[in-house]
């Protein structure tokens, strides 16, 4: 079978694109999941985070899936969401939209440009979730925010939050971002562990200044990305809860991929956060795919959108920014 694609990202957390509503595939859970297998592989022709699935809701303007690299589903997409939600205003001709995603229905809008000229979307993170047995999380305790976890380190504090998908965040200074830290303990919770039996995604977070905070995140299912929507979310969130940013009040939140703003609402002990940032096209594709053999798929036809050149403009101004902060100081 022929299959039609958008190659797209969010912060360069890249993502294959695949509308289940305009064309006629009827896959079954197992295709999402080797064609996430195929698609994702580096060494393929194509390569990416994760594949968006955009189909119809019986609940909600439309619906999101999104497959990790792995083949594993999660429950959500910060980077991701902005991207269908892009997809989806335009496929349906609005500005705004309600996208149904595995645990939550969520609002999605078109935003004024997060930098010169580039497409830019907000979305809803939401529900926030402490309780450990949301992740999960086996602790024997209800909760973890900014404590030590003897089983990783001997001097970090952790807090664990879902968002609804799981992320385990540590602030830090710029020379532990720089080490090798964060990739011995996020393989350790995303291999055979007690701790954390679904994995977790695991954020290292540096705060800058007021309003400012760089996130180096080692995505579940996937390894280290440029970024990761709603680990920039959580961490805006607990730069709240510890009293460094303010809630209500917009936060810059910087990767290696780019920069977005997040907004943390509270409402008595009620959390949710806006997350505003690009929703970029790279390329149209179209591959020739046997289900059966997904690894051997070919590309049909590509063509490449000219968004990117925009996009590397935002990319040079966060790097004056982050390199002097994070990589040299
Ligand atoms: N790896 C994540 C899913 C993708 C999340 C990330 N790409 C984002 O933008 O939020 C997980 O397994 O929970």
């Amino acid at each position: 079978m022929n299959i039609q694609l958008i190659k797209c990202h969010g912060s360069n957390n890249d993502f294959i694109l695949i509308d289940e509503i305009t064309n006629f595939y009827s896959f079954t859970d197992l295709d999402r999941e080797n064609i996430a297998l195929a698609l994702c592989d580096r060494n393929s022709s194509l390569g990416a985070d994760g594949i968006l699935f955009v189909m119809k809701s019986e609940v909600a303007d439309a619906k999101m899936r999104i497959f990790n690299a792995d083949g594993s589903e999660a429950s959500m997409c910060g980077n991701g969401l902005r991207c269908a939600g892009r997809y989806l205003c335009e496929l349906l001709q609005k500005d705004e939209l309600i996208v149904e995603t595995l645990k939550v229905n969520l609002h999605v809008k078109k935003a004024e440009p997060i930098f010169q000229q580039i497409p830019t979307y907000q979305v809803e993170i939401s529900p926030v979730l402490f309780q450990l047995d949301q992740l999960p999380m086996n602790l024997p305790r209800e909760t973890l925010f900014n404590e030590k976890v003897s089983e990783l380190s001997q001097d970090l504090l952790f807090s664990a939050v879902a968002v609804p998908n799981p992320h385990l965040i540590t602030y830090v200074d710029a020379e532990v971002i720089r080490s090798n830290v964060q990739k011995n303990i996020a393989e350790y919770v995303n291999g055979p562990n007690d701790l954390f039996p679904d994995g977790v995604n695991v954020s290292f977070v540096h705060f800058m200044q007021k309003d400012r905070i760089y996130v180096r995140t080692y995505e579940r299912g996937v390894g280290f990305t440029n970024a990761c929507g709603t680990a920039m979310s959580a961490s805006s969130l607990i730069s709240c809860l510890l009293e460094l940013n303010e809630f209500e009040k917009g936060i810059e939140v910087f990767t290696n991929g780019g920069k977005v703003r997040c907004v943390v609402h509270k409402n008595k002990e009620e959390y949710k956060i806006d997350l505003i940032g690009n929703a970029t096209y790279l390329y149209n594709a179209e591959i020739s795919i046997d289900l059966k053999h997904p690894e051997n798929f070919s590309v049909v036809q590509k063509t490449d959108t000219a968004e990117q050149v925009g996009y590397e403009q935002l990319e040079a101004h966060v790097k004056e920014i982050i390199d002097p902060v994070i990589f040299s100081s």
